[in-house]
């Protein structure tokens, strides 16, 4: 089954693994951010994957290469299943980014990926506040175009884009999509946002759920609701 990354975005280990243990989510496929990390360190890696987690270390690299390269290097040799970079730091920066990625990287079989633009911009924010001249699915698609060019496996988008990226990028290029929201879901800062059902049937490679589980009255059964609508048919 294609994996549903539930976000841990919890400010310390100990609420974290309250969570997953008071909801019984043990060993399902989770998302490590900055907030998480940047309190735990890497020890919190090795306890996730002791608990038998595959891991999207969602740190969103962006700097100049030798910073990323360096950086990089360390982050592959975590194993996790999924590592990111910004494709905004251009394609020098990723070429770098897979170099370290693949000289640090023990399993062969994670992925590095590059965030296009955030699902939390719309096509305001890109004209008015970035002078971007293009809407939101042509600036995604020429990150994507570029990030393939540079070495990534794939891409962060929503799921609205995945269609163009796999024409254009082919239909192995891994597509991941946070922004996920089920139709009743608040939003929040979110502003490319679509439902499970759209990106399975969008063929997103995998999806991101954060706040509409893990900020519900009801974590559990809103987990089990979203995976239903995510899985294929023959799946269900
Ligand atoms: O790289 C990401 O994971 C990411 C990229 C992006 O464009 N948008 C985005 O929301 N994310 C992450 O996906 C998660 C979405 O969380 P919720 O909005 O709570 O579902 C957050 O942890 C974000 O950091």
């Amino acid at each position: 089954m294609k994996p549903m990354y539930l976000a841990l975005d919890f400010p310390d280990w100990q609420e974290t693994e309250w969570f997953i243990r008071s909801n019984e989510l043990q060993g399902v496929p989770v998302k490590v951010g900055m907030e998480l990390f940047y309190r735990e360190g890497p020890p919190v890696i090795e306890k996730l994957k002791g608990d038998g987690h595959s891991i999207f270390l969602d740190l969103k690299l962006h700097d100049i290469p030798n910073t990323v390269y360096k950086a990089m290097k360390n982050l592959a040799k975590l194993g996790v299943d999924l590592v990111n970079v910004h494709a905004w730091g251009g394609s020098e920066m990723i070429r770098a980014a897979k170099q370290g990625f693949m000289e640090g990287n023990l399993e062969k079989n994670s992925r590095l990926i590059a965030v296009t633009v955030l699902t939390s911009m719309d096509n305001r924010t890109l004209s008015e506040e970035l002078h971007i001249p293009v809407r939101a699915e042509e600036s995604v698609l020429n990150l994507a175009m570029m990030a393939k060019e540079s070495g990534a496996d794939g891409v962060v988008c929503s799921p609205w884009e995945v269609p163009s990226i796999k024409k254009n990028c082919g239909s192995s290029f891994y597509t991941v999509t946070p922004g996920i929201r089920l139709k009743t879901d608040q939003h929040q800062d979110q502003q490319r946002t679509a439902s499970p059902t759209d990106a399975r049937d969008n063929g997103a490679d995998a999806i991101v759920i954060g706040r509409s589980v893990t900020a519900s009255t009801e974590p559990k059964s809103k987990y089990q609701q979203i995976i239903k609508e995510w899985k294929d048919d023959d799946e269900r």
